[in-house]
């Protein structure tokens, strides 16, 4: 197959534009040797992980769990990781929750402590992930009119170390997502908080870094 380089990568965002997700996995897959998907265990992440397990069984998927997730999340996180059956590891920040909270505490977005918050609860092991992984291939949900910064990515886009970044649901708004999960009898989890990103319309960074 043709492979997606930064000269080309226009055409092929151009012709999966109405593909099927487990068709763009499938064909990202024949130019992967290292590939890995992401997960925050969010509302509509069994999408993309029962997706990406469907096509292959034994993928990597990577989760940073912050310490900072609700009570549902986790039990969300265990129902998705045993019923997929997930070839997880789970990436925690160095130091416990409780230290963090007795350090830091658990600052807003205005507070000038945010940053050093987020890289110790969530860019440093994202960073650490990576580092052992060294993907070639990353899938992730991230998706169109979510922030202004993925209104200029696409279903593939490079990041900024040459990843190759594969969002399949790129163009599927909340409704859309929605509909697929409850197509495919995946569960939804509505009660989420990412104290990192705190906003809907915020990058935590991991994007912006990777
Ligand atoms: N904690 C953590 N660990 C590993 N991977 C993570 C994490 N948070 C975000 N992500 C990845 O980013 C995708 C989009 O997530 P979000 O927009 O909800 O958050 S973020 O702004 O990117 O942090 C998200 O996709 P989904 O989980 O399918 O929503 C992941 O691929």
């Amino acid at each position: 197959m043709n492979q997606i380089t930064p000269q080309n990568i226009h055409l092929f965002n151009e012709n999966v534009r109405f593909e099927d997700p487990l068709e763009i996995i499938s064909f990202s897959l024949e130019q992967a040797k290292s590939p890995l998907v992401t997960t925050s265990f969010g509302s509509y992440s069994a999408a993309l992980l029962w997706a990406c397990s469907k096509v292959k069984k034994d993928i990597q998927v990577i989760w940073c769990d912050t310490g900072y997730n609700t009570e549902a999340t986790y039990k969300h996180a265990n129902y998705l990781i045993e019923n997929l059956e997930l070839n997880i590891e789970i990436f925690s920040p160095k130091y416990t929750t409780a230290y963090i909270n007795s350090r830091i505490g658990l600052p807003n977005i205005n507070n000038p402590n945010h940053p050093i918050f987020s890289e110790k609860v969530k860019l440093e092991p994202f960073n650490r992930a990576f580092k052992k992984h060294q993907p070639d291939v990353w899938f992730t949900n991230v998706r169109k009119g979510q922030t202004e910064h993925r209104n200029g990515l696409d279903v593939f886009s490079f990041s900024r170390d040459g990843i190759l970044k594969v969002s399949p649901f790129y163009h599927y708004d909340d409704d859309a997502l929605e509909a697929y999960i409850k197509n495919k009898k995946l569960p939804l989890e509505f009660d989420y908080f990412d104290p990192v990103k705190a906003l809907e319309n915020r990058e935590c960074g991991i994007h912006l870094k990777h």
